[in-house]
C-alpha cells in the first residue's frame, strides 16, 4: 500500500518561485497590451491566448524587440513565452519580405509539439507559415513558412549552410570575408528560449548584423549573468576583433503571474528507491485525488520499464485502485507512434500515467496533466576527454529542472507536484542550475561548427560557460587527424568544410567523404545512417537467446559494420516489412528512420559532389572507408607472452578479451551486443566506448592494422611498429 509521506500542512496553494530571488530584473512600465481578439484572426483559441500571463506584456515586448537587440524575458512556465511571442512578433510585421521567425528548443519533442499547437492556434496547417526542423525532418515550405520551430543544432547548420557552400565554389581561404555572407544570409529574427552556445554565437553574429533581433526567454534563466555577458566583453574574441566592441545592453523583461497554481509536495524523510515511491505516489494520487492525467519524471528506459512492471504488479494486487489507469512510457528513442500516444485525449472515466524522461521536461504541454511526480533525478551526459568515453549518468537534477518539471502541471487548470524528496533537500542542498552542456559533452561537433562559421579562435572565444580544457584539446587533435583542420586550426578545404556540412560526428563525415575514392559510398551511407540510430535490434529484454540468434543469421565475419549491411539488404529484400522485423527481432520504426536519414545523407552527398556507387560486395573498399574514418578508434588485442613460443596450441588460451586503445593504451573489450563478442580479432576499430563494468567498444569491425598508417601517417607516426601478431 502506497506510504503516508506528504509533509502535513503542506496541502495549501503555494505559488512556485523564485527560491533563490534571482530574478532580479522588471518590466519598465511600457502599458499593457491593447490588442484585441479581432486583430488575431484565430477566434476559437483567441481568447484562451488573451488569457495567458505574456498577452499582458505584448505591447511591451514589441517595442522592446523593435529597440534593442537582444531581449531577455524571464516568465514562468506556461506563461506564454513559447507560443505565443513569435506569434506576436509575426503579428507586428517580423516575418514580412521573407524573413523568418525562428524558435529553438533544446528538444525534438518540443519542436514538434509547439509547432504543431502553434499552428493550430493560428488555425493553418502545420508545415506551411508554421512549421519545424528537426535533424532528418523538416517541416518546413521555405516558399511560406514564417514561424519556425528547431533545434539548436539545426540552427547552427543552417546558418553556415549557404555560406559554406558559397564559399566552396568561389575561395580558397574561409577568413573574416566569410561572415558577411553569413550575416547577409541570415534573414531571420531569432527567438530563442533557451541560452546556451546558440545565444552566444548569435550574439557575435549580431554584432555585424544589428538587424537581427535575439529574444532569450525562459522560465529559469539566470537573468542577470546572461545579461551581464550581453553586456560586457570580457575578452579578445578573434582575428577578426582586434577593437573592442562594447556589447548593446539587453532589455531584461520579468513577465509576472503564472497561468494556474501548482501546489508543491515534498517527502517528510528521504526515499530509498525512488522507482518504488514513484509507483506508490502514483497508485496513491489514483486512490485519493480527483480525475486528471499524471506525468511522472524517472531517468531512463531502464527505470520507466522497471515502473511500469512495478505498477502493473501492484495495480494487479490492489484491483480496487488500479481500475482506469493507462500506463504510458515516454523517452525518446520510443518510436513516434508510441511517443504521439502521450498527446492523445484520455478516455472519460480513465487517467492516463505518462512516465518520461527529462524529455518532456521543457516547453511541453499534455492537456490533460493534473499531477506530476518528481523523481528528483535524470540521466545526464558527462564526458571525459581523457578517455573519450560520454557516460550517461544517473545525477540529482537542478533547482531549475525541478521548476520546469513541477511547471507541467498547472497549465491548463490547476495542478500538484510531488517530489520524491525533502523540502530541506530542495531549499539547502540542491543546485541552482546544473552544469552547463558545453562543461559536460564531446565538443568535436560544436568545434567544427564554430570553425564553419569563421570563428577561428575558439580558445579565446567567449563561451558563457567555459568547456574544461581538454575537451577543447581532444577536439582539436580529433579533427586535426581527421583532415578537417590544418596546421594553423583552419577548416581544410575541400574537406573540411565538407565534413562540416554533413550533420554527424565528423569521423563519420569523413568515412562518408572517404567512400567517393574508393568507389562504396552507398554502402557507407547505409552505415552511418545506421549509427547514427541507437539501435537497430529490439531490446534484448526477456528474449536475448532469441535476439542473439537473430543476429547469427545476419553476422559477418568482419563485423558490427559489414552486418549492418546484410541487415539492411534484407530489410530491403523482405519489400521493407514489418512482419519481417518482427520475426528477425529487429525494431520496424528503426528501420524505417534508417531508411528516412540514408535518403537525406545520399541528398547531402549528392550536394557535396559525393558520386553515389555501390561497390558491389568489395567489403574491403567498405572497411577501408570505415577506417579512413574511425582510426583513431583502433585497439589491439592483448596477448600473453606465451604465444610466441607455442603459437598454434596456445592461441585460444592466450588472450582474456582484453584490447588496447592504440591512443592512449586504455584497457577495453568488445560489447556483448557486438557479432564479435568472444571472436576477439587481433585488431579492431570501433565506434564509440561505453563503461559500465569495464570500458566496452560498440560497433566493432576487424582491420588490417596497415590500413591505419595508410589512412593517417601522421596519426600514426609516433606510435610504435604493430605488433607481430598482426601478421
Ligand atoms: N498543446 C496544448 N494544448 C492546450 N494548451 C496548450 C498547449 N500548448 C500550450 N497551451 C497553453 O498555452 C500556455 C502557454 O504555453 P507555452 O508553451 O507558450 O508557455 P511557456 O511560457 O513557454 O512555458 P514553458 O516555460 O513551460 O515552456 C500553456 O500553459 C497552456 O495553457
Amino acid at each position: 500500500m502506497p506510504q503516508q509521506f506528504w509533509k502535513p500542512g503542506t496541502d495549501k496553494p503555494r505559488i512556485l518561485e523564485d527560491e533563490e530571488g534571482g530574478v532580479v530584473f522588471f518590466a519598465p512600465s511600457l502599458s499593457s497590451a491593447s490588442s484585441s481578439s479581432s486583430r488575431f484572426g484565430y477566434a476559437s483559441i483567441g481568447s484562451q491566448r488573451q488569457r495567458l500571463p505574456v498577452y499582458k506584456y505584448r505591447t511591451a515586448i514589441l517595442y522592446l524587440v523593435e529597440t534593442h537587440a537582444t531581449t531577455i524575458i524571464v516568465g514562468e512556465t506556461g506563461s506564454g513565452k513559447t507560443t505565443q511571442i513569435p506569434q506576436y512578433l509575426k503579428e507586428a510585421g517580423w516575418a514580412d519580405g521573407g524573413r523568418v521567425i525562428a524558435c529553438t528548443q533544446p528538444r525534438r519533442l518540443a519542436v514538434q509539439s509547439v509547432a504543431s499547437r502553434v499552428a493550430e492556434e493560428m488555425d493553418v496547417k502545420l508545415g506551411e507559415e508554421v512549421g519545424y526542423t528537426i535533424r532528418f525532418e523538416d517541416v518546413t515550405n521555405p516558399a511560406a513558412t514564417m514561424i519556425k520551430f528547431l533545434t539548436d543544432g539545426v540552427l547552427l547548420r543552417e546558418i553556415m549552410d549557404d555560406p559554406l557552400l558559397t564559399k566552396y565554389r568561389y575561395v580558397d581561404s574561409f577568413g573574416s570575408k566569410n561572415l558577411e555572407l553569413i550575416w547577409k544570409k541570415l534573414e531571420m529574427v531569432l527567438f530563442c528560449v533557451f541560452p546556451g552556445m546558440v545565444a552566444d554565437l548569435l550574439e557575435h553574429i549580431q554584432r555585424r548584423r544589428p538587424e537581427l533581433r535575439l529574444i532569450i526567454s525562459s522560465a529559469t534563466i539566470e537573468a542577470k549573468s546572461m545579461s551581464d555577458f550581453f553586456q560586457t566583453s570580457k575578452k579578445h574574441r578573434g582575428p577578426e576583433d582586434h577593437e573592442f566592441v562594447p556589447r548593446k545592453v539587453p532589455a531584461v523583461l520579468s513577465v509576472e503571474g503564472r497561468g494556474f497554481n501548482v501546489q508543491i509536495h515534498y517527502v517528510v524523510e528521504p526515499v530509498s528507491d525512488y522507482v518504488q515511491a514513484t509507483v506508490s505516489t502514483v497508485l496513491s494520487i489514483h486512490d485519493q485525488e480527483p480525475a486528471g492525467d499524471i506525468l511522472v519524471f524517472l531517468t531512463g528506459q531502464d527505470d520507466i520499464d522497471a515502473a511500469i512492471q512495478l505498477l502493473a504488479e501492484e495495480a494487479h494486487a490492489s484491483r480496487k485502485i488500479s481500475s482506469g489507469l493507462i500506463v504510458l512510457p515516454l523517452y525518446s528513442s520510443l518510436p513516434r507512434a508510441e511517443q504521439d500516444l502521450v498527446f492523445s485525449p484520455t478516455p472519460r472515466g480513465k487517467r492516463k500515467v505518462v512516465i518520461s524522461t527529462n524529455i518532456a521536461e521543457t516547453s511541453l504541454t499534455l492537456e490533460g496533466v493534473v499531477y506530476v511526480v518528481d523523481s528528483g533525478f535524470s540521466k545526464q551526459q558527462f564526458y571525459n576527454p581523457i578517455s573519450d568515453i560520454e557516460n550517461l549518468v544517473v545525477a540529482p537534477i537542478s533547482k531549475a529542472s525541478a521548476r520546469q518539471r513541477a511547471g507541467r502541471a498547472g497549465r491548463v487548470r490547476p495542478g500538484k507536484c510531488y517530489r520524491l524528496y525533502t523540502e530541506e533537500y530542495f531549499v539547502n542542498e540542491m543546485s541552482s542550475v546544473g552544469i552547463p552542456e558545453m562543461q559536460r559533452s564531446k565538443l568535436v561537433s560544436c568545434v567544427i561548427q564554430l570553425k564553419a562559421l569563421g570563428i577561428d579562435n575558439i580558445l579565446g572565444f567567449d563561451w558563457p560557460a567555459s568547456p574544461p580544457p581538454e575537451a577543447m584539446i581532444r577536439a582539436l587533435e580529433v579533427l586535426y587527424s581527421l583532415g578537417v583542420l590544418d596546421d594553423d586550426a583552419k577548416l581544410t578545404s575541400p574537406v573540411g568544410f565538407q565534413a562540416a556540412e554533413i550533420p554527424l560526428d565528423p569521423m563519420i563525415s569523413k568515412m562518408i567523404l572517404s567512400s567517393n575514392q574508393l568507389g562504396c559510398s552507398e554502402e557507407i551511407i547505409t552505415i552511418a545512417a545506421i549509427l547514427s540510430i541507437q539501435s537497430i535490434w529490439v531490446s534484448g529484454k526477456g528474449v536475448q537467446k532469441e535476439l542473439d540468434e537473430a543476429k547469427l543469421r545476419f553476422a559477418a565475419a568482419e563485423g558490427d559494420h559489414v552486418t549492418f549491411l546484410n541487415v539492411y539488404k534484407g530489410f530491403l529484400q523482405s519489400g521493407k516489412s514489418s512482419q519481417w522485423c518482427h520475426k528477425n527481432y529487429m525494431n520496424y520504426q528503426a528501420m524505417k528512420k534508417v531508411i528516412e536519414i540514408r535518403e537525406q545523407l545520399r541528398r547531402t552527398a549528392l550536394r557535396l559532389g559525393i558520386v553515389l556507387r555501390s561497390c558491389e560486395g568489395d567489403i574491403l573498399a567498405v572497411r577501408k572507408a570505415v577506417t579512413a574514418g574511425f582510426f583513431a578508434n583502433a585497439s589491439r588485442l592483448e596477448v600473453s607472452d606465451l604465444i610466441f613460443l607455442f603459437p598454434a596450441r596456445l592461441e585460444a588460451f592466450s588472450h582474456n578479451g582484453m584490447y588496447k586503445t592504440v591512443r592512449g593504451s586504455q584497457e577495453v573489450y568488445i560489447h556483448p551486443s557486438s557479432v564479435l563478442f568472444r571472436v576477439n580479432p587481433k585488431w579492431v576499430i570501433y565506434h564509440s566506448l561505453v563503461s559500465t563494468d569495464r570500458q566496452y567498444m560498440r560497433n566493432a569491425m576487424t582491420i588490417d592494422p596497415s590500413w591505419l598508417t595508410e589512412a593517417a601517417p601522421h596519426f600514426f607516426q609516433n606510435l610504435r611498429r604493430p605488433d607481430p601478431i598482426a601478421h
